[in-house]
């Protein structure tokens, strides 16, 4: 029995990893499961997979629970806030933690998990954005493996099984172009909230199907991929691939381009992670090659979407300037769900952010939080 716990599990990864949990309960054992707000939900999760310990982050709510599992006499720890999520990324049993939270709320419990020597499935890309350096440090000092779980880390993490890393030449990383693929700038001055949430492939969270929309997703890729593959900024290519069945592909010295392609399901890098090193099989559909009617590829548009470039740009800047790109970007979609800003807002509030930062070039944790919290304020007061 593999012992798991999932951060986020009441989200969109994380309700999917419970069902790879469902699907191999002979193989996969819960220990704990948190969430920001969703008790409901994490109540039937509790019923289902039976966590020792979880977490509701906000204390009012947790009470709530905490009430209800105790009138029915179910013995559950409930913790509550970032302690609470340090607790049960640290729990004593873990084997594999699911980084699945939103946001880089995950980077601390993500980098406690790592100091007590328990292994990482992230799908949580802003903790590797914000803290790369210091996520990459700490895995390597405790000896822990990194499981990348988004779709396109986990398809170059498959391309390089059996490469060695001086062979790769570079990796190119697929976007959907999102909702707004081929738009102008002028088109995009007058796109709704409603539109940018209806990805063409991919049922997600809110906030990275925004994300998707604006190719900040894909910005906060390249950084991932960085860190994750230990690569020069000149070796992260991004590709336009509206059909979302090449996930990825790695382009090694003798110019041979290895590709992993699936159906978009992310159940596919969620059962990779939890099985490393192991292939498990499962039920669930392959590709069916007679139906696919194209492949295509192009040019990303950095222009009419230039969350792309500035995601580049914080690459080239380095220190503390992604972690900035990652809090004022965080801000500015949420300003932008709760429809107070327009969507080309977004990367406005970002450049301006990223224009205002005096970079601290080599930054320990309290750097980055004091970063982060910085322009999150400036973000927050952008008109
Ligand atoms: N969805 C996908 O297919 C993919 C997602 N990812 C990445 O995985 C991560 C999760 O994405 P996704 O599942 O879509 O997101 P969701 O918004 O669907 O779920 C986020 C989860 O985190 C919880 N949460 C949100 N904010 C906080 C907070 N401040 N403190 C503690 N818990 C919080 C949510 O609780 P509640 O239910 O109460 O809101 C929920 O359980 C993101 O980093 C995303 O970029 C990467 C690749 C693909
Ligand atoms: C499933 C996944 O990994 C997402 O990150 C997805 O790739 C988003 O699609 P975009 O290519 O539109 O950003
Ligand atoms: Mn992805």
């Amino acid at each position: 029995m593999k012992n798991i716990s999932i951060l986020g599990s009441t989200g969109s990864i994380g309700t999917q990893a419970l069902e790879v949990v469902s699907e191999n309960s002979n193989a996969l054992n819960i220990v704990g499961l948190t969430t920001n707000t969703s008790i409901d939900l994490l109540e039937k999760q509790i019923d289902t997979y039976s966590p020792r310990i979880v977490c509701v982050m906000d204390g009012d709510t947790a009470l709530v629970l905490e009430k209800r599992l105790k009138k029915r006499g179910l013995a559950v720890d409930v913790v509550t806030g970032l302690e609470g999520l340090i607790a049960v990324a640290t729990a004593s049993e873990n084997d594999l933690l699911l980084t699945a939270v939103s946001g880089m709320i995950g980077l601390q419990p993500t980098l406690a998990a790592i100091n007590a020597g328990i292994d990482i499935a992230l799908a949580n890309k802003e903790t590797l954005v914000a803290g790369g350096q210091l996520v990459m440090d700490a895995a390597a000092a405790s000896g822990v493996s990194l499981l990348p779980v988004d779709s396109e880390h986990c398809a170059i993490f498959q391309c390089l099984m059996g490469n060695k890393h001086e062979e790769i030449d570079r990796i190119i990383i697929t976007a959907s172009g999102g909702p707004f693929r081929g738009y102008s700038h002028k088109q995009l001055e007058s796109v709704t909230l409603a539109q940018a949430l209806k990805h063409p492939n991919w049922s997600m969270g809110k906030k990275i199907t925004i994300d998707s929309a604006t190719l900040m997703n894909k910005g906060l890729e390249v950084i991932e991929a960085k860190w994750l593959f230990n690569l020069r900024n000149n070796q992260i290519d991004v590709v336009v691939h509206p059909q979302s069945i090449v996930h990825s592909m790695v382009e090694f010295i003798d110019h041979s381009t290895i590709a992993q392609l699936g159906l978009p399901d992310m159940a596919l890098p969620i059962q990779i992670a939890f099985f490393y090193p192991e292939r498990v099989a499962n039920n669930r559909p392959a590709l069916d090659f007679s139906q696919i009617r194209e492949l295509t590829f192009s040019e990303p548009d950095r222009i009419a979407f230039p969350c792309l470039q500035l995601a580049y740009d914080a690459l080239e800047i380095g220190g503390t300037m992604a972690c900035v790109l990652n809090a004022a970007n965080e801000i500015a979609v949420s300003r932008f769900l709760n429809q107070e800003i327009s969507f080309l807002d977004i990367p406005r509030i970002n450049r301006q952010v990223m224009e205002q930062h005096q970079v601290i070039v080599h930054p320990n944790l309290d750097d980055v939080l004091a970063a982060d919290a910085w322009a999150r304020e400036i973000s927050n007061a952008y008109n």
